[in-house]
């Protein structure tokens, strides 16, 4: 048999107390599409800082082809085998995308210039040698998340790298971004590129990977043909335990119970008209693809936008538009799309993040009472099951999925009257959705309102109805008990009635 392309064997790495890898390891074979999964806080990213050459293993070894890893300050060497697409973009927004690909590479003309002509044709050259339909001339701001991706992977290919990881590429995509990326992903499999990819959406990992292996607490759990591991099997691996996401919800909301989200003529920079209203207690679900501005809606209503038209009135008090400390102050609580950007401060801890908004609460005559703020951190942890060794851990040493749920403790802190959820599970493991999402039926039941933005089903199912955006216009609303097939429809703009 080839050697493995990649092979990390007996790895343990320590973060102070907390043991992320424990002896664990992969092989990866040369063709494969091998699925990584685990859920939060397994060890998924440090295995994959590991791979990269971002850090070295406390123990344990990682070998390319059979041969012995680079050191880890010979960058160039760790860009020949091997490349990370992250959820985060590692572009430079204020350079060409021509910049980005040949960045520390350029070509100089005679008098030791860059040659700037040159470079772009290269640049355009490479793009075209994998198929990416992008102008090399533009900023690389301008670039969705789908071109931005296949920017990176054809960066990494140009340096020699025949191993790409991909961090949960389908996050930021619509349906057809999805297809166009497996497409790809098929493509470039037949070119013989070699392929690690991790995500908590476990159908794509049916749809695309041949090979999966399960992570659980730092370990190795197993390596199996995606073919012969059915699901509950796959997610009784990942858990160690047997987990149902929750059915549909059916339940009728008395007609007296007082409406407390009105929101009247709303017009976004991308929506049409829209108008609703929700009871204490209710859940409403916004859904809608990519470009269906269902986002700019809840930004809208939280104040993280001003709208073009419309009002937006919670308990009877209408929202100054554009303010989010009119709206927090109103008891609107949210849980943003974007939680590096506008949700957590990574050095600061747990504790802190959770109380941040609720500054009063953890005051003892007058004075910050860092008992009271550990406590409530505390409850927070417990109720959402965060997995971390205690309130003090600064948020940016937690895994993705558990920086997820501390955004979400922040919003419940503060008790809103309203809570706004844009795609709440974004990067969550199977059994922390049940966590996130069973915290939500609680708030509702103390009468809060939710609206849920996703386009996620297990999001949308626990909501009473669901508004349907495409193209910023209201297409369908669906009370509880729709069928996937109709409502992934209506998200992408298909009329079943019609057809
Ligand atoms: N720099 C760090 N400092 C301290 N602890 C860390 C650091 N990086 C990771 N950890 C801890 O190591 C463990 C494994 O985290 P890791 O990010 O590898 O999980 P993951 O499987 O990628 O999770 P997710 O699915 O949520 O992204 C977690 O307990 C995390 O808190």
């Amino acid at each position: 048999m080839s050697p493995a392309t990649v092979e990390a064997a007996n790895v343990t790495k320590r973060f102070g107390s907390t043991v992320a890898l424990a002896g664990a390891g992969i092989v990866v074979r040369p063709g494969e599409t091998h699925a990584l999964v685990g859920r939060n806080g397994a060890g998924k990213s440090t295995l994959v800082s590991i791979l990269t050459g971002l850090q070295a293993p406390d123990e344990g070894a990682v070998t390319f082809d059979g041969r012995p890893a680079p050191p880890l300050g010979d960058r160039d060497a760790w860009r020949r085998l091997v490349a990370c697409v992250y959820q985060k973009s590692t572009i430079i927004p204020t350079l060409t995308v021509a910049e980005n690909l040949f960045l520390n590479r350029q070509a100089r003309g005679p008098a030791g210039l860059i040659g700037w002509g040159r470079m772009r044709r290269d640049a355009q050259r490479l793009l075209a040698e994998w198929s990416v339909d992008v102008d090399a001339r533009r900023p690389a701001s301008t670039l969705t998340v789908e071109q931005r991706q296949f920017v990176e992977i054809a960066r990494a290919l140009s340096f020699g790298a025949r191993f790409i990881i991909l961090d949960e590429p389908t996050a930021q995509l619509d349906a057809a971004g999805i297809k166009r990326l497996f497409a790809r992903i098929g493509n470039l499999r037949e070119q013989g590129v070699t392929f690690l990819y991790i995500s908590h959406h476990l159908p794509e990992i049916y749809e695309i990977c041949d090979q999966v292996t399960v992570f659980r607490d730092a370990r190795h759990i197993l390596t199996a043909p995606v073919a012969e591991l059915g699901r509950p099997a796959l997610v009784a691996a990942m858990t160690g335990e047997d987990v149902t996401m929750p059915e549909a919800v059916r339940r009728d909301i008395p007609p007296d119970v007082p409406v407390r989200l009105r929101v009247r003529g709303l017009v976004t920079r991308t929506s049409a008209r829209l108008s609703l209203e929700a009871r204490a207690g209710e859940v409403v679900g916004i859904a809608g693809g990519g470009g269906s501005g269902k986002v700019d809606v809840a930004e809208a209503v939280v104040g993280l936008t001003r709208p073009a038209a419309g009002t937006v009135t919670v308990d009877g008090r209408t929202l100054r538009p554009g303010s989010v400390p009119d709206a927090i102050a109103a008891g609107v609580g949210l849980v943003p799309q974007d939680r590096h950007r506008e949700g957590l401060v990574p050095l600061l801890s747990i504790a802190e993040n959770v109380t941040m908004s609720v500054p009063e609460r953890i005051r003892r005559r007058g004075l910050l009472s860092p008992k009271r703020r550990d406590a409530l951190a505390g409850r927070v942890i417990a109720e959402l099951s965060i997995k971390a060794d205690g309130p003090r851990v600064p948020v940016g040493d937690l895994s993705g999925g558990n920086q997820q749920k501390v955004v979400l403790g922040r919003a419940l802190a503060a008790d809103p009257k309203l809570l706004v959820l844009v795609t709440p599970t974004a990067g969550v493991d199977v059994r922390s959705k049940q966590t996130l999402l069973g915290a939500v039926e609680e708030v509702r039941r103390s009468g809060t309102t939710v609206l849920v933005v996703s386009d996620e089903l297990d999001d949308l199912r626990i909501c009473d109805r669901v508004l349907v955006l495409f193209q910023g216009r209201v297409v369908a609303e669906m009370a509880a008990g729709w069928s996937d097939n109709e409502l992934v429809a209506a998200m992408e703009g298909v009329d079943l009635g019609h057809v």
